[in-house]
């Protein structure tokens, strides 16, 4: 709608004068010169407008009696319309969307008006009215924003006085310090000379104001809402400015802030030559000065020197070393390729966490209150362990809410009239052996079963040996008196020639006659044990830092790795970051034996923790420490010992050592095999093959074979002869990966009938060569399998080692025997595709081609490896 034409032609259509017309365009704001000038629609409307206001101002009711009273618009059309007579016709052009019928009100008092209206009233005062507040909202709209931009003009000008004073008040700082700084004073002692200042130019001397100065600035400062309100012009402005105020305070600190910083840059920048970037690619080459243990994995490595594991990898095959990224390199090579990268290499001092470790733990003060005693129950089998701890959790565990039902989380504490005493449910000779290998109490005293219709066995027997080795007070319970056959007082004589003496007979142990089934003499026990403790003084700090022992570890589905650890010192609370042996983590949450979350666990106190790295291994020290970052570094230091401990061990067990020894005495060697296939055909097919392989040097003996998984008989027995294990197509349990660990056994899995010949092949020649490896990267247990149309079977399962990568070939395990070797097709996370799952977390997996996926196997993601053989 911009059709244009002159005033003339509009003057001569709406039958007026020009001069008139000329003169109505100058009231309503458009002034023009000349007749023959343009005017677009948009003056015309704005034309119309004015004239519609003027009327309504006076002389409407003349013209409203010539004003045609009703306007016909048809549905989408453009058309000329005309109102206003006489003297004020006018025409403008009108799109119209659909017929409406519109009229001018009334004029007040105009009767004749009136009376004419009132045939039309019932159809155009609705449209009139619409029109009408359409006018009124565009109106406000205008003035909303003009009113908006002149408060966005002010705030900008305040922000620009603000920054201004600011800025000048900094400089009058600079100076000030400047001229306190120079003893120099000129003549007046309020006028200082500014600090010379080699970047700055050579400005006239400045006053720096005196206090009252300085005081008045302040009254200025507060009186900065009238100084800034005095701009300000009508009232409702000052509202929204008074408002404005609070803002430009927080700006004001932003901007301080922001300016701060700027002013930093500045002068950086001036320091580095003027208008400059700021960042400049650094020209010399940094020499970065790393430390590095007994061994390194390459990955690692390249971390340390701030590299791409690739560059590291390339070097060291350029050195003639062959490594992938997850391999692990001895001290000297580490060094080697450090250096040979530019970089300076140093022996890490093992202790460097662990010293700052120490430091923290030693930090730790206060004042040793008394606390509660740690009791291990232990005894012969079936004489009522198991039914004693039952009936003292049953009766005495304060179960908080209905049904108070205890969970078993390793150990529990009650309470008693006399005190608190905790109970460690684990099997006691576990306990008492982490607790000598650590060479730190974790039981206080021992209770040691005796069934009173039985009589001292064997186990009785070694119980008390393990308590006197751990310098432990004994109690005994002489427990089953409710039996008829039942007869303490042989079992107190039985005791005698194990040199443990009852009180009653003159000697320093508490024996106490219970029945575990029917709770008789139970109080006396736990009387008995409060009176020991009483006897030890056990006292520890209740408050700080905490340190302790983990009971029991597990990695629970859904919840991740699960501890119980045994508060040993301090108090543990939701928050804290701990070192737990290998691992290290925040505490997510603590619960207590009946699964309530409690916010922190005191000295001798048994709780659950969430919310570490990894599963530590139970008897495990934990300690908090101040942060993260020490933890995660003591963590990391102690998993890369463990490592190189086990790297350490299994180097005089590998099969190439035996190729070490080769030719060097007239000796033919031996080469020890245990073999262990997932048919018997291949069982067959190896023994053969491999005895075969033997030479005038060396004699390839396999000591054991058999057709299923790796059981730990097989791992011990590869342990005491220094055998290899090789499992074709099967895997080894959780028991014999631990010997295995533990043991330093090397074990290798294989696939290919031929590349367990050849590798022994090489050996057996002596050669040296590439060898292939296959490395497990993950597994996950499938634990419910789902079907659907889409994606046929998926596995819901749990990553419980390493880290499943899509990208890498993967098997199904089922009993420890590979029953499918493919690839995943699919590895999702709550619906979502993504490319790997770590430990601790569930996810769905699909495999390719296999649909027989069922809850309990295993998937094992693995990589295949160059590994360079050394001797
Ligand atoms: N009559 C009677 N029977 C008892 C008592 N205490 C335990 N028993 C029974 O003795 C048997 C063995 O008890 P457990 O508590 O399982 O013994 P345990 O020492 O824990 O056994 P292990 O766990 O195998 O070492 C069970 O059948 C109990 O019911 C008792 O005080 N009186």
């Amino acid at each position: 709608m911009s059709q244009k034409t002159t005033i003339r032609k509009l003057a001569e259509l709406v039958n007026t004068p020009v001069e008139k017309l000329l003169e109505q365009l100058s009231e309503a704001g458009m002034p023009f010169r000349d007749a023959d000038e343009e005017v677009t629609s948009a003056q015309k409307i704005k034309l119309l407008g004015f004239l519609r206001r003027a009327h309504g101002r006076g002389d409407e009711a003349a013209g409203e009696t010539a004003a045609p009273k009703k306007i016909t618009l048809k549905r989408r059309q453009t058309e000329e319309i005309t109102v206003g007579g006489g003297k004020n016709k006018q025409t403008v052009d009108v799109t119209v969307r659909k017929k409406v019928v519109l009229a001018r009100k009334p004029a007040p008092g105009g009767a004749a008006a009136a009376a004419a209206e009132k045939k039309i009233v019932p159809v155009d005062d609705e449209h009139a009215e619409i029109l009408r507040k359409l006018e009124e909202s565009k109106r406000r709209n205008l003035e909303e924003q003009q009113r908006l931009a002149e408060a966005d003009r002010r705030r900008a000008e305040e922000a620009e006085a603000e920054r201004q004073r600011a800025d000048e008040a900094a400089r009058r700082a600079t100076e000030a310090a400047a001229a306190t700084a120079e003893p120099e004073i000129s003549e007046a002692p309020a006028v200082r000379k500014p600090a010379p200042n080699a970047n700055a130019a050579p400005a006239a001397p400045r006053v720096v104001r005196p206090e009252p100065a300085r005081d008045d600035r302040k009254g200025h400062k507060s009186r900065g809402s009238h100084a800034m309100v005095s701009g300000v012009e009508d009232d409702d402005s000052t509202a929204r400015f008074a408002g404005q105020l609070h803002l430009s305070a927080a700006d004001r600190a932003r901007r301080g802030v922001s300016r701060g910083k700027s002013r930093g840059r500045r002068v950086e920048q001036s320091r580095s030559g003027g208008g400059e970037h700021g960042f400049q690619r650094p020209t010399e080459k940094i020499v970065r000065e790393i430390a590095i243990g007994e061994a390194i994995t390459v990955g690692d490595l390249a971390q340390k020197l701030a590299l791409k594991g690739g560059e590291v990898v390339k070097a060291l095959f350029k050195m003639g070393v062959m490594a992938t990224i997850t391999q692990t390199i001895d001290h000297d090579t580490a060094v080697l390729v450090t250096e040979e990268l530019g970089h300076k290499a140093m022996r890490a001092d093992a202790g460097d966490a662990e010293t700052e470790l120490l430091a923290h733990v030693e930090d730790r003060q206060g004042e040793a209150n008394s606390r509660p005693p740690v009791v291990t129950i232990m005894g012969h089998v079936d004489h009522g362990k198991t039914s004693l701890l039952d009936y003292i959790r049953r009766t005495k565990v304060a179960t908080g809410e209905a049904g108070g039902i205890t969970q078993h989380i390793g150990a529990y504490h009650v309470e008693t009239s006399k005190g608190v005493i905790s109970f460690l449910d684990t099997p006691g000779h576990a306990a008492f052996s982490q607790m000598r290998a650590r060479g730190a109490r974790l039981t206080d005293i021992v209770v040691l079963v005796v069934a009173a219709d039985d009589g001292v066995m064997p186990q009785t027997r070694e119980a008390i040996q393990h308590a006197r080795a751990a310098k432990v007070p004994l109690i005994v319970a002489v427990n089953k008196i409710d039996k008829s056959s039942a007869d303490p007082m042989r079992i107190k004589n039985e005791l005698l020639e194990s040199e443990v003496v009852a009180e009653e007979f003159g000697g320093d142990t508490q024996m106490v006659e219970l029945s575990a089934k029917t709770g008789q003499g139970v109080d006396d026990l736990l009387d008995a044990i409060s009176l020991q403790a009483e006897v030890l003084e056990l006292r520890a700090v209740d408050e700080g830092r905490a340190a302790g022992v983990v009971i029991e570890s597990a990695l629970d589905k859904g919840r991740g790795p699960v501890a119980t650890v045994l508060v040993q010192q301090g108090r543990l609370a939701k928050g804290d970051y701990l070192v737990c042996g290998v691992q290290y983590g925040r505490v997510r949450a603590l619960f207590d034996e009946t699964g309530r979350q409690v916010p922190s666990a005191g000295p001798s106190i048994p709780v659950q923790v969430l919310g570490l790295s990894g599963v530590p291994d139970a008897g495990d020290d934990f300690v908090v420490v101040a942060d993260e970052r020490l933890a995660k570094d003591v963590a990391q230091q102690r998993d890369a010992k463990r490592r190189e401990t086990r790297l350490m061990k299994q180097a005089g067990n590998r099969m190439e050592d035996v190729m070490a020894q080769m030719g060097q005495g007239a000796a033919q060697q031996q080469l020890n095999l245990v073999v262990k296939a997932d048919v018997q055909g291949s069982v067959e097919a190896l023994r053969e093959a491999l005895t075969a392989l033997s030479n005038e040097q060396i004699r390839i003996h396999v000591i054991g074979s058999g057709v299923g998984g790796i059981t730990e008989s097989d791992a011990q027995l590869a342990a005491t002869s220094k055998a290899t294990v090789i499992g074709f197509n099967v895997r080894a349990d959780a028991s014999a990966r631990k010997v295995i660990e533990g043991n330093g056994v090397d074990l290798r899995y294989f696939s290919i009938i031929y590349d367990v010949i050849d590798q022994v092949k090489q050996v057996a020649s002596g050669l040296l060569g590439v060898e292939i490896r296959e490395e497990i990267i993950g597994i996950a247990e499938v634990r419910d399998v789902f079907r659907s149309s889409k994606f046929g079977a998926v596995a819901g399962c749990m990553v419980v080692e390493g880290v499943v990568r899509k990208s890498k070939p993967i098997r199904v395990l089922r009993d420890s025997v590979v029953v499918f070797e493919g690839e995943l097709e699919s590895l999702r996370r709550y619906k979502e595709n993504v490319d790997e799952v770590k430990e601790g977390t569930e996810c769905g997996i699909g495999v390719k081609a296999y649909n027989d996926v069922k809850a309990g196997d295993q998937i094992e993601c693995f990589e295949r490896i160059e590994v360079q053989r050394t001797l």
